[in-house]
Order: C-alpha cells, then sequence, then structure tokens
C-alpha cells in the first residue's frame, strides 16, 4: 500500500453467470474522488461492486483498494472500506444505538469511543428522535439509514454504495447525500451506483457509464460531454445516446 494509490484500482474483471455479467471491466477510483457509476437495468453494476466489496468472487481480474490486493488480503482490504447494500441488513430487536455498539464491537472500536460517534451519525442522518427505538418499527428508509450508519461506524476510507437514495423521500435523501458529500469533504472516496442521473451529475466528481459489463465511457461531466461532442446537454442526454436506448415517453 502507498498513500498515493487509488482507493479503487479494478482490471479486466470478469463474473459470468448463464452470460457474462461483468466482462473484462477497467476502473480507477482516486483516492478522495466521489464517483458515481450509472448504467442501464442488468449493466454489471451491483455484480462489480459486490466482487469488490469481496462478497463474489470473480471469474477473472484484479481489485486494489489502497494498493492492497483485496483476492489476496480480503480482510486488510475490507478493514479500508465500507458496502452498503440496496437490501440493507440489520437487527430488529435492537434500538440504533444498539446496533451501532453491536457493529462497532465487531471492528474491536472501543465502546466509549464508539458511542459518541454512533450518535453523531445517527443525527446527522434525522434519526435523533428514534435513537432508543427499536429497528422492528421503522420504515425502508429509516432502516437503510441506521444501515448506512452501521457501514461508516469504523470510519472506511472508501464508501462502496448500491443505490444509497432509492426509496428514500427528499428529506432523508438529503440527509444521506449530506453525509456522504462531508466524508468527501473530510479526505474519504465514495462510489455509488444511481439511476437518478441528476444525483450523478450533482454530486459527481466523476461519472462512470456502464453497459454489458464494461465502462463504455468515464469522466467529469464537461469531458462525457466532450467526448461526445454535445457541449451543454444533460447526463441524461448523454447516457441515452450512450447506451442507445429509447427514452421513456
Ligand atoms: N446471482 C446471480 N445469478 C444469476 N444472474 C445474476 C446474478 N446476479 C446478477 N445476475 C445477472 O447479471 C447481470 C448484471 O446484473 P447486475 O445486478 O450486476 O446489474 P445492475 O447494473 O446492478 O442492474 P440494476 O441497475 O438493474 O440493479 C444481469 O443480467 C443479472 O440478471
Amino acid at each position: 500500500m502507498t498513500s498515493d494509490s487509488p482507493a479503487l484500482a479494478v482490471r479486466g474483471l470478469a463474473k459470468r453467470f448463464e452470460r457474462p455479467a461483468v466482462d473484462g471491466l477497467d476502473l480507477v477510483v482516486r483516492a478522495g474522488e466521489f464517483y458515481a457509476l450509472v448504467g442501464p437495468n442488468g449493466a454489471g453494476k451491483t455484480t462489480t461492486l459486490r466482487m469488490v466489496a469481496g462478497l463474489l468472487r470473480p471469474d477473472a481480474g484484479e481489485i486494489a483498494i489502497f494498493g492492497i490486493d483485496a483476492l489476496r488480503e480480503p480482510i486488510a482490504a475490507k478493514q479500508m472500506m465500507a458496502w452498503v447494500s440496496d437490501e440493507p441488513m440489520i437487527y430488529d430487536k435492537l434500538t440504533p444505538l444498539e446496533y451501532l455498539e453491536f457493529v462497532a464491537g465487531l471492528w474491536g472500536i472501543d465502546p466509549a469511543a464508539s458511542g459518541e460517534a454512533a450518535r453523531e451519525l445517527l443525527v446527522s442522518l434525522g434519526l435523533e428522535g428514534h435513537l432508543h427505538e427499536r429497528c422492528e418499527g421503522f420504515s425502508k428508509g429509516m432502516r437503510q439509514k441506521v444501515a448506512l450508519a452501521g457501514a461508516l461506524i469504523h470510519d472506511p476510507r472508501l464508501i462502496i454504495l448500491d443505490e444509497p437514495l432509492t426509496g428514500l423521500d427528499a428529506v432523508s435523501a438529503r440527509h444521506v447525500k449530506g453525509l456522504l458529500a462531508e466524508r468527501v469533504r473530510r479526505g474519504g472516496t465514495v462510489i455509488m451506483t444511481t439511476h437518478i442521473l441528476e444525483v450523478a451529475e450533482r454530486m459527481a466528481d466523476r461519472i462512470g457509464v456502464i453497459a454489458a459489463g464494461r465502462v463504455l465511457a468515464e469522466g467529469t461531466l464537461a469531458e462525457l460531454r466532450q467526448q461526445n461532442g454535445r457541449t451543454d446537454t444533460s447526463l441524461e442526454e448523454l447516457f441515452i445516446a450512450l447506451v442507445d436506448v429509447e427514452p421513456a415517453a
């Protein structure tokens, strides 16, 4: 590991189910970037991120997290990152504070230190009124926020999120976006998939467009525009032009 290693470097990543889902994908995300992965349904975004998070073994390819070979040293790699799935699992019988204390304990964090961090995280996500309620009565959005707080409790340098804003109301989405932007301001790296192109356009430093298991194009919005010879078009228009799908009526 070197201090100038990218947060994520993926080379030749491949995974096949019935058909290839990820097909020789290359991706580099620099430390301190907010990177959005966009692409049509079935493009291979989730499969890519699941392999990066160590949840799925690639058929081929290399994955390095801050220079650590994630396939050879999965535990060291996982310590650097957080994975937030689009279907988060939390323990219903615990309150958010208890859940975060439990997760912090798994990471070996001293409860005295984790308690304050847990409270801060939950408050920043708008859960201050629910710190002592059991999660079993929580809405999907509240559960998503508790899971996100749990993923961040060990202060990971790389945060990987699959569709973190789906199902959140506007206020909750703002809390989550604010928290992620804050992490990046403090030097963290965020990689997230989203179908909300406006979010990618507004929040991401760089955007990767994936289709058929490969990165079709990537760059800042300005670079994507330039690559496509369209100077002032929206990401949505670029996306449709790139992946060659008809806009919904
Ligand atoms: N566990 C699995 N078993 C079989 N096929 C799978 C599995 N996981 C993913 N696939 C297939 O791999 C392809 C890529 O799926 P993936 O979920 O990575 O796409 P995605 O870009 O995240 O799509 P979406 O935007 O719809 O979430 C799809 O054809 C999907 O059906």
